[in-house]
């Protein structure tokens, strides 16, 4: 058994992400209570069901009070209301934190909502699947992953390590950045990859009436690693899209130029272009393997075809 870290912790939303760390806590024993709200009736009862916490309400706010930590885990549309209406119920000295991917957008939609008395610490773990909802939700799921913190300056020390030490608990590593570095690397490493899979996929049905359903009959493993992507929550993923508009936009732009490369060597029949960049990427595979989980970060300062 683990030592308690809070009183009172409130999980508002309990899908993926908010029923894996609720199965955390139980297991590890971090609350003294642990109150579980989300916004749909259905969802709620599924989570009693399941039995993720001590509490269960369909009232945000209601769920807030007396809380010592609050976790905020909705579509990053949603945390500008979610705040909204938690504001004025929460207790003095209390950690805000959210997990949603998207970092400058919930800050933006949050902070003005939240009184000076709570300490806001954002956090994104980098650790999902495509599956949603509360039987999503799994003990290890945050176990040898990164989860980001994105404390404002001038962040309340000690409630920074409170947090960091309750993402250690959950068996992750902890790092700090500013949200609009996070932003940039997220848009590179996990959401342009999610569009390219909903695209790509998206093409494939639309070639439907060419191939004769061929797509289906011998999808190789590559096209099947795409539709796992391609099959993520819809309603999470517009959100993500829209509030990450910028980086998303930024690294679409040079993704396209590099294909444009890539289209033009191939036009051309420039096989050492290819093979050149095939063998460095085949490096990067190894090098993520070799660090024992996917903590590559990539080098803004560099262009993706610019020669070693
Ligand atoms: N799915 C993934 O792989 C990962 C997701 N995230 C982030 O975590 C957050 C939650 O994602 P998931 O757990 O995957 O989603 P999910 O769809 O499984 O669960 C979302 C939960 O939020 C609730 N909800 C939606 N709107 C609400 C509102 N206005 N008020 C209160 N509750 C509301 C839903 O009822 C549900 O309980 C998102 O911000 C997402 O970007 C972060 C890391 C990984
Ligand atoms: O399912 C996958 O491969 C993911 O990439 C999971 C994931 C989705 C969103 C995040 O913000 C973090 C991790």
């Amino acid at each position: 058994m683990m030592a308690q870290q809070f009183e009172t912790i409130a999980l508002v939303g309990i899908g993926l992400i908010g029923s894996s760390i609720a199965r955390e806590i139980r297991e590890k024993q971090l609350a003294g209570t642990l109150v579980v709200s989300t916004r749909s009736a259905a969802t709620l009862t599924r989570a009693e069901q399941l039995g993720l916490g001590d509490r269960y309400t369909l009232s945000a706010a209601e769920a807030v009070k007396g809380a010592d930590l609050v976790v905020v885990s909705v579509p990053v549309g949603a945390s500008g209301a979610v705040a909204a209406e938690i504001a004025a119920h929460l207790k003095p000295g209390a950690i805000v934190t959210d997990v949603g991917s998207t970092k400058g957008s919930v800050i933006a939609q949050m902070a003005p909502h939240l009184p000076d008395t709570v300490h806001f610490i954002p956090g994104h773990p980098i650790a999902g699947t495509e599956h949603s909802g509360p039987d999503a939700g799994f003990v290890g799921l945050f176990r040898g992953r990164w989860c980001i913190l994105t404390p404002p300056t001038g962040a309340d020390e000690e409630a920074v390590a409170k947090l960091r030490l309750f993402w250690e608990t959950m068996g992750s590593m902890v790092d700090e950045m500013d949200p609009e570095h996070h932003d940039k690397v997220l848009a590179i490493v996990s959401h342009v990859p999610h569009i390219i899979a909903y695209n790509i996929v998206g093409t494939a049905d639309d070639l439907e009436a060419v191939t004769e359903s061929e797509v289906i009959k011998y999808s190789a493993s590559g096209f099947r690693d795409f539709t796992r992507l391609a099959a993520s929550d819809p309603t999470m993923w517009r959100d993500v899209c829209l509030h990450n508009k910028d980086a998303i936009l930024e690294m679409l732009a040079r993704f396209s130029e590099d294909l444009a490369y890539l289209q033009r060597a191939i036009r051309w029949g420039d096989g050492d272009k290819l093979f050149d960049l095939f063998t460095r990427t085949r490096a990067i595979r190894r090098s993520i393997i070799q660090a024992g989980q996917d903590t590559a970060m990539p080098d803004f300062g560099r262009h993706a075809m610019d020669p070693k």
